[in-house]
């Protein structure tokens, strides 16, 4: 793996859950324990949720579009709700509240520890002095960055909040990242995008982003090319010059 000369961009845009940190585990336990328990009680004749289906229909999406997609997959359909519905409400917003609750159960009692080689990365950027930003789709973003102590670093962050607020579209399509290029004051064509998730790859790729870097933390090298990546690592410390070996 070639390391990347950094200084010719002018942003670096990281997805964050699964990139930074690995809190796409705690995620995929939350959605497990979600489905598999809803599954069970209301559909038992509908096959079981596997980490094969939150690498197809949940992984870096908004959470609520995460739980109308796995649901549709099963051909489920449940009324929308309201974000204050509670957990044991059966709505799109009342499943994605109580997978919630579980992910945030998990982070105050173990707090994150961010990828020693995300960690590398970072600190090279800094010496570079290039802008980066945390595009998320998580509206828990910012309490992961800050657990993992590196709110610091990054002088933009869109997660799922901003991305509410504004009325950007999720990934897979690319507004959020472009929101936060432009926020940076770069443009696409001189920006990376670094992501784990399907759906994240295609947004950078969707938005034409210089540089779109796939990280494999479990989607598959084969998926993350096809949905658009220029190169897939399985570590970001491979990314630095002197890192590669
Ligand atoms: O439910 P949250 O914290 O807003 O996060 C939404 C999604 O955020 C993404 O970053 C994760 O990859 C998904 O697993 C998660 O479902």
């Amino acid at each position: 793996m070639e390391s990347v000369d950094w200084s010719r961009y002018a942003a670096v845009l990281f997805d964050l859950d699964g990139v930074i940190t690995p809190t796409a585990i705690v995620h995929m336990a939350a959605w497990s324990e979600l489905f598999n328990g809803y599954l069970a009680e209301h559909h038992p004749e509908a096959a079981p949720y596997t980490d094969r289906d939150y690498f197809a229909h949940v992984d870096g999406k908004p959470r609520y579009d995460g739980v109308r997609d796995f649901l549709a997959s099963r051909g489920i359909g449940l009324p929308e709700g309201t974000s204050d519905d509670p957990g044991t409400a059966l709505t799109v917003r009342g499943l994605g509240n109580r997978k919630n609750d579980a992910f945030n159960e998990v982070l105050a009692r173990d707090g994150v520890q961010p990828y020693p080689g995300s960690v590398v990365l970072l600190d090279h950027l800094g010496e570079v002095g290039v802008p980066l930003g945390v595009v998320s789709s998580s509206a828990n973003a910012r309490a992961v960055l800050q657990a993992a102590g590196l709110l610091d670093r990054f002088a933009v962050i869109v997660d799922g909040n901003v991305a509410h607020e504004l009325g950007l579209a999720g990934k897979p399509a690319p507004d959020t990242f472009l929101h936060a290029a432009e926020a940076l004051g770069a443009v696409a064509a001189d920006s990376v995008v670094l992501e784990d998730a399907v759906s994240g790859v295609a947004a950078g790729a969707a938005g034409h982003f210089g540089l779109v870097v796939g990280v494999d933390r479990g989607a598959g090298q084969t998926a993350l090319t096809n949905a658009g990546a220029d190169i897939v690592v399985s570590e970001l410390g491979h990314l630095v010059p002197g890192g590669e070996q």
